[in-house]
């Protein structure tokens, strides 16, 4: 099969730069286009320049449906508003998309779900291998442990990121609910602050620290009678999103139009979405 020609969105950002990194060192991609916010000073610039690379002759630009003319997919890690723009431009073209953009509310969830029955979606909050297998393992320990073993989600992240609790901590808490066969919606605990009272039983709690340059860690907490489990994933270099990224385009070339999970990908099962 030719090489997958892929339109990197959010370009100039901290994952577009890694991604156009990844889709050059591959074999089975090539960068199709460059995409960034229509106000951004680093429209015109050489993308391949931009992510520490020798240029590339591909220049960032904020024209998707020009851009999306000549590819297969687009690797979307932007804000909410661009990928839902972003999310009916790609179901009309009929190319792959990949997101990983993260604190998409509900009504976002379901643009992108009112696609699915003509367009191929892959869809996470955390790309990596690591992360998705640690949601498998959540689910099968959650299972395992009734509601006198409280679980809590701590993630800790960069002092730049925008949204909390991260995308991984929910998809986490989705893979303990999962686990425990409830609605995580039914039983979050977030933001705690003041004289909260008591921890209700079966909550599943979200805390969040930002500060430096933490490129993303989460621990799963099952906090038992004297005694506790932690699960814990440190990421060190946002290549493991990148990579897991280009791989989901990859996979999901050529398939059945539907909403796909990294856990669909990695053939993990239901473990994550
Ligand atoms: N699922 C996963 O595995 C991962 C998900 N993420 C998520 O990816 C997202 C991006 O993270 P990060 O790269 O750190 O953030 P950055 O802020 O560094 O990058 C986002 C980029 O998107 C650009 N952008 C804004 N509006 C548009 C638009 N309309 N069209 C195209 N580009 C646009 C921004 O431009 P400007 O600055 O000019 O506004 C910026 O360059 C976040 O939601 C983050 O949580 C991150 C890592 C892994
Ligand atoms: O914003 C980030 O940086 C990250 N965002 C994702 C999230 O919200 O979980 C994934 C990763 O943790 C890095």
């Amino acid at each position: 099969m030719s090489e997958m020609r892929l339109i990197v969105a959010g370009a100039g950002g901290r994952m577009g730069r890694a991604l156009i990194r990844a889709i050059t060192e591959s074999s089975g991609a090539v960068i199709a286009g460059a995409l960034e916010s229509p106000n951004s000073p680093l429209l015109g610039e050489d993308s391949g320049v931009l992510a520490g690379l020798p240029a590339n002759g591909v220049k960032l630009s904020s024209d998707l449906w020009e851009l999306s003319a000549h590819a297969d997919g687009i690797l979307d890690f932007t804000v909410p508003a661009a990928t839902i723009a972003n999310v009916a431009i790609a179901a009309q073209r009929g190319i792959v998309h990949v997101i990983g953009t993260t604190g998409l509310s509900a009504s976002d969830d379901a643009v992108i779900r009112s696609v699915t029955n003509q367009a191929v979606v892959v869809k996470s909050g955390n790309m990596s291998l690591g992360v998705n297998l640690l949601a498998a393992m959540v689910k099968r320990v959650a299972q395992a442990l009734d509601d006198s073993f409280d679980i809590e989600i701590v993630e800790m992240h960069h002092k730049a990121k925008v949204d909390a609790p991260s995308g991984t901590a929910l998809l986490l808490g989705e893979a303990a609910a999962a686990g425990r066969n409830i609605a995580l919606s039914e039983r979050s605990a977030r933001g705690r602050d003041g004289v909260t009272g008591a921890r209700r039983a079966g909550d599943i709690g979200f805390a969040s620290l930002r500060g430096g340059t933490v490129t993303g860690d989460h621990t799963v907490i099952f906090a038992g009678p004297q005694e506790r489990i932690e699960l814990t994933h440190k990421a060190e270099d946002r290549m493991i999103f990148a990579n897991g990224a280009l791989k989901a385009a990859l996979w999901a070339r050529g398939r059945s139009p539907g909403l796909y999970s990294m856990a669909d990908v990695l053939g993990l099962g239901d473990a994550s979405s």
